[in-house]
């Protein structure tokens, strides 16, 4: 059912809101620099964005209203603090807690969080209360515009093509059967709003870092975008005229490869697994091994980064940034391998199943901000300091 919702013609429908945005980020930089060059933190605009650009399209809700120097919302602060807090739980993420939520009720889980004397816990306990409660407020605001009639979701914000609009429609057609219960479509909102900022925001970030890097490359891009804009006289570019952008979308291309902005993900054996290996490596004993056995119930970390900086798949400058290896046709080497990526034989998105779903929105967000940023500002590091 989620499907749908990234279709093309959803993303066409909202070019609109994407722009507001964008405006948006345009106005509180250009005030900023009005003055002349200022050193600004780049990488704190990108996630402002982001969670706007997802609030608005994903939601129909702002959560930022990208004026002030530092964003306002308690959930702008929550999500930010997210990962690191994780991070602090450790291994217990991984084998605890899941191990907790799979046999134990909810109440005697809360009880035992609650008397457990850790305060990560806690605060991780907290973010994601809090988080639920939000969404669940937007949730019932939406549900009373829906049940008011269409006039009143598009008074508003995102005027009902949001997504979250999209799905509760869907929602209410759909069979019994098929319908997903409140609390699930809830729950998704935050998975949402998690797996789209950070992630699309480092990947702008890391642009913008890489384009004050290479200048070249930087003027090239702006005058694609100049010259598209010329001929449109100025005004914004449609979805199907934005995307068909070469130089930019090798640039966001080359960018996700290089640094896939999820480095390693972990999947769990459900059944005794015999993994082929695609050469031999030499085992401790002396003996070509070809092969691993992996025991059901292992959990296995990949690599997406490494899969993407292949120098036997990419060739020698795998390990250079270099936007043009995608204006030319790619080695055969990755063109025959048998990378299970979604997206242009890279594992940035993952493949299969369970690979990201939000892979078009993130390209169409990349897009547009990094348009607007290049074609009306210009990037250098800040003199004296060194930036990784
Ligand atoms: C550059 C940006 C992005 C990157 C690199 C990225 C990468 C990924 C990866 C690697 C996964 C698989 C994770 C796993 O299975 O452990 C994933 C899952 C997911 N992504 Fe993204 N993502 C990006 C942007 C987005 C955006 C913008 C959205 C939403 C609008 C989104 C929504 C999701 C969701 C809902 C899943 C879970 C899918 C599932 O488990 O079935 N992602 N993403």
């Amino acid at each position: 059912m989620l499907n749908p919702v990234f279709s093309i013609a959803h993303m066409r429908s909202m070019m609109p809101i994407f722009y507001d945005v964008v405006d948006q980020l345009k106005s509180a930089l250009t005030h900023r620099v009005q003055s002349g060059p200022q050193e600004i933190d780049l990488l704190g605009w990108m996630a402002r964005t982001a969670l706007e650009l997802i609030g608005q399209s994903g939601f129909g809700y702002s959560f930022d209203n990208m004026v002030d120097d530092v964003p306002k919302h308690k959930y702008s602060m929550v999500i930010k603090d997210l990962v690191p807090k994780l991070g602090r739980l450790g291994f217990a993420r991984f084998y605890i807690l899941p191990l907790a939520i799979k046999l134990l009720p909810t109440n005697v889980r809360t009880f035992i969080m609650n008397i457990t004397p850790w305060k990560n816990l806690h605060d991780v306990r907290d973010m994601a209360n809090y988080m639920h409660e939000l969404s669940v407020e937007i949730y019932e605001e939406k549900k009373r515009a829906l049940e008011e009639g269409e006039e009143s979701v598009v008074k508003q914000i995102g005027q009902g093509k949001d997504l979250l609009s999209i799905m509760m429609r869907e929602n209410m057609k759909a069979d019994t059967q098929d319908k997903l219960p409140e609390e699930e479509i809830i729950a998704q909102m935050s998975t949402f709003t998690f797996a789209a900022m950070d992630t699309t925001s480092s990947a702008m970030s890391r642009i913008l870092h890489l384009l004050a890097l290479h200048p070249a490359v930087q003027e090239k891009l702006r005058q694609e975008i100049i010259e598209a804009r010329k001929e449109r006289q100025g005004g914004n570019l449609s979805y199907d005229e934005l995307v068909a952008l070469p130089y930019l979308d090798a640039v966001c291309r080359e960018t996700l490869r290089l640094y896939a902005p999820v480095a390693t993900m972990m999947r769990k054996a459900r059944e005794d697994t015999v993994v082929p290996l695609s050469r031999p490596v030499r085992g401790v004993d002396g003996k070509d091994v070809t092969e691993v056995f992996i025991p059901r119930g292992s959990r296995v970390w990949l690599s997406l980064l490494n899969a993407n900086r292949s120098s036997e798949l990419w060739g020698p400058d795998a390990m250079e940034w270099k936007p043009e290896r995608w204006l030319s046709p790619l080695p055969e080497s990755i063109m025959d391998s048998k990378i299970p990526g979604i997206y242009s034989h890279l594992m940035t998105f993952s493949g299969g199943t369970r690979s990201c779903i939000g892979f078009k929105f993130s390209q169409l967000e990349m897009k547009v901000v990094i348009a607007m940023l290049a074609e009306n500002f210009k990037f250098s590091l800040p003199p004296g300091k060194e930036i990784y």
